[in-house]
């Protein structure tokens, strides 16, 4: 749940998005999103070179039954906690700048296990920073740090990920330290 006010994104008067099923309530949309997102994370993810428009279709691909801007940069301002994302405005230019240094250090490839984590930890505090999407930011990046694990030769298991200890690192590298963030990365490539 983000801090918005009188957001386009959600039925009038509530804070509830507005959804393909057309479910009205918090609690309903949470279970549909779970289990749809869950079976489409199952399916073979889209293929693609690692970039931001790689990125937004994989978004696509998992909130396609959920929204109908799934894969789309969102076009409101949000926050979370106090944590304030990235403006719109500003979205596409510094998931431009992000996405050509990844492929400015050759996707992370070649480097060492430790090596790579950094690079990943880095990597993933500033995708949370920008948070191109109204919803699904967590799920997308999670598909992601596992597609680039994958492909840099460093596969990681998203079983290991423990929510609690993740969500605390992420917020702790969005306000500057990204130790806790690395430690996580790390306990997540298989040894
Ligand atoms: N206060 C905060 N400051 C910075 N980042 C945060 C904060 N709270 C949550 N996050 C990060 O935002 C992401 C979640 O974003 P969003 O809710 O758009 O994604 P989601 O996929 O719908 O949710 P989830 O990851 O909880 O399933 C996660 O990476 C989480 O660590």
């Amino acid at each position: 749940m983000y801090d918005a006010v009188a957001d386009p994104y959600c039925y009038p008067g509530t804070t509830v998005l507005m959804n393909i099923p057309g479910l009205r309530t918090q609690a309903a949309l949470d279970a549909f999103e779970t289990a749809s997102t869950t079976q489409r994370a199952d399916e073979p993810l889209p293929s693609g070179r690692l970039s931001a428009t790689h990125y937004r279709a994989l978004h696509h691909h998992l909130f396609q039954d959920i929204y109908a801007w799934a894969g789309k940069f969102r076009t409101v301002r949000i926050s979370k906690d106090g944590s304030a994302f990235c403006y719109p405005e500003n979205i596409q230019r510094e998931m431009s700048a992000l996405f050509d240094d990844l492929k400015k250090q050759r996707y992370f490839r070649d480097l060492t296990a430790d090596d790579f984590a950094k690079a990943a930890t880095t990597f993933l505090a500033t995708l949370n920073a920008i948070h191109p999407f109204r919803e699904g930011n967590g799920r997308t990046q999670t598909a992601f740090l596992a597609l680039i694990a994958d492909q840099a030769g460093h596969p990681i298991d998203l079983q290991r990920l423990e929510p609690e200890r993740f969500l605390k690192a992420m917020i702790a590298s969005f306000h500057g330290d990204e130790k806790p963030l690395l430690r996580q990365i790390q306990r997540l490539i298989a040894p």
